[in-house]
C-alpha cells in the first residue's frame, strides 16, 4: 500500500465505533426517599429509559453500556427489554459499585475491544438533545482526547471557607472570574485508551471522568453544552424535567 492510500488520522478516527457508559447506581439521596433515581419516572417513564433514549438517538452510537444499581442489574435488564429502543444499538447491562467512580470503571471493564470512543453519561441527566451527543462525538473523532460539553455560569461564585456547623456563616476567600468559568455537563467523550489509563492511574476522589484525564496530562476541551442537560438532583428538578418533556410533546405536536 503506497503512503497515499492509508488514512489519515481523522479518517481513522471517522470510522472509529463509539459506545456510551451510563453510570446510573446512585441512590440519589439528594432527591429524597424512594427508588434508586435512575429507576425513578419522569412522565411515566423511568429517567434511565429517556437517558439510554438520547443516547442512542445518536447514529454514531452503537453499544450503551448501563451500569445498575448493584443489586438491580435483572431489574435493569427487564426495564430496558420493556421498552421500545432502536434496533440498530446494542444493550449491556453491569452492575455499579459505591461511587460514580466505581461504576463507571466498572462500565468501561464490560467494553468489548472493537470501540475507539466512550462517552460516560450521567442517567441522571435524562433530556440532553442529540445534536450535544453528536458535538462531543465529533471533537473526539477529530482528535480532542477528552470533551466535556458545558455552559457559562449565569450566578456569581464565591469560594468560602466551609462552616464547621451546617447553617453557620461562610468566611468568602475568593471570587472566580465568572467569564473563565464553565458548568460541566455530561456525555462527557474520550478517546477510549485515555479514558481507561486514567481510570485505572488517578486514584483522587473527582466528580466527573475528564477531571480525571486533566490529572493525567492530556488537554480536555469545552464544546457548547445545553440547558436541557441538567442534571436531576432535588425534587424541583423533576418538576422542570417534567416542564420539558411536556413542551417537548407540544412542539412535536402530540
Ligand atoms: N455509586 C454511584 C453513584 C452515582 N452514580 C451515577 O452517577 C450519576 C451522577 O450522580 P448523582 O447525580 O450524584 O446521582 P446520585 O449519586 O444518585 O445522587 P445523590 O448524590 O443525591 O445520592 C448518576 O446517574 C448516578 O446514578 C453511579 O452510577 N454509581
Ligand atoms: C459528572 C457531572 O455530571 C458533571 O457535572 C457531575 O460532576 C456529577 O456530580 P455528582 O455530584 O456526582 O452528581
Amino acid at each position: 500500500m503506497s503512503d497515499d492510500s492509508r488514512p489519515s488520522p481523522s479518517e481513522t478516527r471517522g470510522a472509529a465505533r463509539t459506545a456510551v457508559v451510563i453510570p446510573a447506581a446512585g441512590r440519589g439521596v439528594r432527591l429524597g426517599p424512594g427508588a434508586p433515581k435512575a429507576l425513578r419516572a419522569l412522565n411515566g417513564t423511568p429517567m434511565l429509559i429517556h437517558a439510554v433514549r438520547a443516547m442512542a438517538a445518536s447514529r454514531a452510537v452503537s453499544l450503551v453500556v448501563v451500569v445498575a444499581p448493584p443489586d438491580g442489574a435483572p431489574e435493569v435488564k427487564s426495564m430496558l427489554d420493556a421498552h421500545a429502543l432502536p434496533e440498530r444499538t446494542d444493550f449491556l447491562v453491569v452492575p455499579g459499585g459505591e461511587s460514580r467512580q466505581e461504576s463507571v470503571k466498572l462500565g468501561l471493564d464490560a467494553l468489548p475491544t472493537d470501540f475507539d470512543i466512550v462517552l460516560v453519561h450521567d442517567a441522571a441527566r435524562p433530556l440532553v438533545p442529540v445534536d450535544t451527543v453528536d458535538a462531543v462525538i465529533e471533537a473526539v473523532r477529530d482528535g480532542a482526547p477528552a470533551v466535556v460539553p458545558a455552559l457559562p455560569l449565569a450566578d456569581t461564585v464565591k469560594e468560602v471557607e466551609p462552616a464547621r456547623t451546617p447553617g453557620a456563616p461562610e468566611p468568602v476567600v475568593a471570587t472566580p472570574n465568572r467569564a473563565r468559568l464553565r458548568a460541566v455537563q455530561t456525555p462527557q467523550g474520550f478517546d477510549r485508551a485515555t479514558l481507561v489509563r486514567a481510570h485505572e492511574t488517578v486514584t483522587d476522589d473527582v466528580t466527573d471522568d475528564a477531571s480525571m484525564v486533566e490529572r493525567l496530562g492530556p488537554t480536555v476541551v469545552v464544546v457548547p453544552g445545553h440547558e436541557e442537560a441538567f442534571k436531576v438532583t432535588r425534587p424541583l428538578d423533576l418538576v422542570l424535567a417534567e416542564a420539558v418533556l411536556a413542551r417537548r410533546r407540544l412542539n412535536d405536536g402530540f
